[in-house]
């Protein structure tokens, strides 16, 4: 056993990584079908959404364009500072793109509804919005996405390129973490 395994931090795993497997196939054959003649721009929101990105790109087996949004706005914590702010903007022109917003995870809905105006200030064709996961009892921001891989109850998620204080990402399942990680801090 590793001295610093991070699995002994989790309290319960809530999503299998053969469940996210899964998943991702199904997602992708559907978008697939839906952006079919389309070349759409998937734009990847970093840091959270790169492991769910990779996964499904790899399941949509038309031409897509990848580009990255770098935004930020929960800091160290687990509560969203409200403010959203953009660490790395796309290098890809939207106007007129079909865009393919491709989010970790809908919280409080702050993130994405600002890059949702932004994009259409920026004259986007379409924005579709795909979350591998959708925490209904977060939101403050009326926002939904087109498709949701699954749904989260109301608890600080990490794994799966969700974090807490920038660790557990790496984790290839979605899990709870245990109380007392947050309370050593
Ligand atoms: O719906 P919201 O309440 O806005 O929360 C969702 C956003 O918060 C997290 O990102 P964060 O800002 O922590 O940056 P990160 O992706 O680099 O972890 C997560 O990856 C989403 O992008
Ligand atoms: N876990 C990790 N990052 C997050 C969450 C969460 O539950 N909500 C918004 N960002
Ligand atoms: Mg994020």
């Amino acid at each position: 056993m590793l001295k610093d395994s991070m699995h002994k931090d989790i309290k319960d795993i809530l999503i299998t990584e053969e469940e996210i497997r899964a998943k991702c196939k199904e997602i992708g054959a559907q978008l697939s079908t839906e952006y079919d003649g389309k070349f759409p721009l998937a734009i990847g929101v970093l840091k959270g959404a790169l492991p769910f990105m990779s996964d499904l790109v790899r399941h949509m087996d038309i031409h897509v364009e990848l580009d990255f949004m770098d935004v930020s706005s929960y800091g160290s914590g687990t509560k969203s500072s409200g403010e959203v702010k953009i660490v790395k903007d796309l290098d890809t022109k939207v106007e007129g793109r079909d865009l393919l917003i491709i989010e970790d995870i809908i919280d409080s809905g702050l993130t994405l509804s600002y890059l949702v105006d932004l994009f259409k200030y920026r004259k986007a064709n379409s924005i579709k919005i795909v979350t591998l996961l959708n925490k209904p009892s977060g939101r403050t921001a009326a926002i939904s996405a087109d498709l949701v891989g699954f749904e989260v109850p109301d608890a600080f998620v990490v794994g799966y390129g969700l974090d807490y204080d920038q660790r557990y990402r790496n984790l290839p399942y979605i899990g709870v973490l245990k109380e007392e990680i947050y309370q050593e801090k």
